[in-house]
């Protein structure tokens, strides 16, 4: 690995929320200077929440905010259930945040799955990477797609997006989504980014909040044998500076990481 991932840690998940809104609108300022749009990935699972508190909220006096009009959000994986089931993804963000968002502040393009293809996992997989290569492949020559930022989750057993420990899936190489029918964590029907494309994108940025990730974050972070290649460890490792970890003090209790930073 050349750098080290950045690790910025806080009392308390508000404070995580602000700064994120921080790490955030600096990225959504340098995508616009790049592209004049913000494409993202986003995860489900206790992420949506925190960025609700990190978005929704009046910044301070030199802080334009998010620029939701300006914003296309995908999602890093997807449950294949519909769209309004408890477990889609895509239901957690509307709920916790995209329904929030006041009119005056804009609408961001959302890009859901194609819940026609529910019941074939692959091809629900290859439809949403035809609609990742609409937005980023107007060259046939794109090998991968670049996000401005890819936000992610890390479940307690280091599982990122849908990338399970010691699945065959953080082996592939060629797709940009991929199908898997057998997910550890129920539903077992999903769909997620593959690891190249992760970690080809501009920034990604880990939260993780919480004394339940304890034990977890310590192997990630201290990057041992075990922590390494666990997904979240991988793209650590693929990644590099590219990557910063958001997380409260309780999660990070007593995690020894030499590149603490503040933004
Ligand atoms: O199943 C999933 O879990 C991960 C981690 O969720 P968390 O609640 O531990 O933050 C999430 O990032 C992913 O999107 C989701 O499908």
């Amino acid at each position: 690995m050349g750098k080290q991932p950045n690790l910025y840690s806080f009392p308390t998940v508000d404070e995580v929320a602000a700064h994120l809104r921080t790490y955030i609108l600096a990225c959504q300022k340098a995508a616009l200077l790049r592209h004049d749009a913000f494409k993202i990935a986003v995860s489900g699972g206790s992420l949506p929440a925190t960025l609700t508190k990190a978005l929704l909220v009046a910044g301070e006096d030199e802080d334009s905010g998010p620029q939701f009009s300006k914003w296309h959000i995908f999602f890093a994986d997807e449950r294949a259930v519909p769209l309004d089931h408890e477990d889609s993804n895509y239901g957690l963000l509307k709920k916790d945040l995209l329904d929030k968002i006041p009119e005056e502040m804009g609408k961001p393009q959302v890009y859901p799955i194609d819940i026609k293809y529910l019941n074939e996992t692959q091809e629900l997989a290859d439809k949403y990477q035809e609609v990742l290569m609409a937005s980023f492949a107007q060259k046939d020559s794109v090998r991968l797609p670049v996000f401005d930022l890819i936000l992610l989750g890390c479940g307690p057993d280091g599982h990122t997006c849908s990338l399970f420990p010691g699945h065959e899936l953080l082996r592939e190489a060629d797709a940009w989504v991929a199908a898997i029918e057998d997910s550890p964590k129920p539903p077992p029907r999903r769909i997620t980014l593959t690891l190249p494309v992760v970690t080809h994108a501009h920034k990604i940025a880990f939260v993780a909040t919480g004394g339940g990730k304890k034990e977890i974050l310590k192997k990630i972070l201290e990057a041992d044998d075990e922590g390494r290649s666990l997904p979240c460890g991988l793209v650590n490792e693929a990644a590099g500076e590219k990557v910063s970890w958001f997380t409260d003090r309780a999660a990070v209790e007593g995690v020894a990481f030499p590149r603490r930073g503040s933004l």
